[in-house]
């Protein structure tokens, strides 16, 4: 067994605040010890959120055959049904017990033959109006906050405000719209059973909303043995943020990925991530800031897609066993 899990602190950064050296000296104190931090007054409205959420929940409850219609396609859009995802394959007897939706940026012709651009998949607006709508209105306004975030990132890294802002970074980024929906079972770690597998996430940031069902939990130092995982409850109106493996490897380890995961207590759970990711031209390599003489680059450059190809390729079912199963 596992023992109780205590709860992390975490920092809550108010965007809505005048002074930003104040957000940028909280940021960078949170991306140093946690790597999760809560944004709070970031603009998106409460009314707005449930008003999401509310729409989620909807297309989880359609029949299973509605839902595959929408099947996750060769461009990553679309639903990932029940187990599709295996997170952490080397502790997990089971595929996640969750099932999601992925929306992307919607397509750009010239963009087309890039993995992560292309059109989109939508339920069809008679099965759910202003479906659609509703969650590209979403995009709009998480990509404001993302963006707000990536300025504090880059003040708190000594760059230039706009740094994130060039065309290849999140001028036009790779940006995931994730909703979440997880069975009400309970998880077992000695068993390899949960919710979602532990794992950083891939891109610069994400930011999650969450209902009230606890679930997530995070631990601070990927190294330690054995791991100690600490709860991240819930907080109304906030998104909880944390830092991607990109970021890690773009500060050269000054701010790093922190694993997380989640734990299943028998409750259903409905969560939407935003993953703000650089675009698929971005060349990664190691800030301007972030290295010396006696701290050298640890990683090489590389371009994002390629980066992100590979992850997904790692932790995602091969859509072929879904032509045997209907077959
Ligand atoms: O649902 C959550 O609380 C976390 C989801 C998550 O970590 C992910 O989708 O990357
Ligand atoms: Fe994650």
């Amino acid at each position: 067994m596992e023992k109780e899990s205590a709860e992390a602190v975490l920092n809550c950064i108010d965007l809505s605040k005048v002074n930003i050296q104040q957000s940028v000296n909280l940021l960078k104190q949170s991306c140093t010890d946690s790597g999760f931090f809560y944004i709070i007054n970031h603009g998106i409205s409460q009314e707005f959120m449930d008003k999401v959420f509310d729409q989620s929940q909807k297309f989880f409850n359609l029949p299973l055959n509605e839902k595959m219609k929408v099947l996750r396609n060769d461009h990553n859009r679309g639903y990932t049904p029940l187990l599709d995802e295996i997170l952490d394959p080397q502790n997990q007897l089971h595929g996640d017990f969750k099932e999601g939706y992925y929306i992307g940026v919607e397509a750009n012709d010239s963009l087309d033959h890039k993995p992560f651009h292309g059109p989109n998949l939508w339920p069809a607006s008679d099965v759910l109006p202003g479906w659609r709508e509703t969650m590209e209105e979403y995009q709009r306004q998480a990509l404001e906050v993302g963006r707000a975030v990536a300025k504090i990132i880059a003040l708190a890294l000594d760059l230039d405000a706009n740094f994130f802002d060039k065309p290849e970074t999140l001028g036009d980024p790779i940006a995931i719209l994730r909703l979440l929906h997880y069975q009400d079972k309970i998880s077992e770690p000695s068993q390899g059973l949960y919710a979602a597998g532990a794992h950083t996430d891939y891109g610069l940031i994400t930011l999650l909303a969450t209902d009230d069902v606890p679930g997530l939990q995070i631990c601070k130092d990927k190294e330690a043995k054995p791991q100690i995982w600490e709860d991240v409850t819930p907080l109304k109106g906030a998104f909880i943020v944390n830092l991607g493996d990109m970021l890690e490897r773009w500060s050269n380890c000054s701010f790093k990925s922190t694993l997380h995961r989640v734990i299943g207590n028998g409750q259903e759970r409905y969560s939407i991530a935003y993953f703000l990711e650089p675009g698929h031209d971005c060349l990664v390599e190691c800030l301007p800031t972030c290295k010396s003489d006696a701290n050298p680059p640890k990683f090489a450059p590389i371009y994002y897609r390629d980066y992100l190809s590979q992850r997904y390729k790692e932790t995602h079912a091969d859509l072929l066993v879904y032509d045997k199963q209907q077959s």
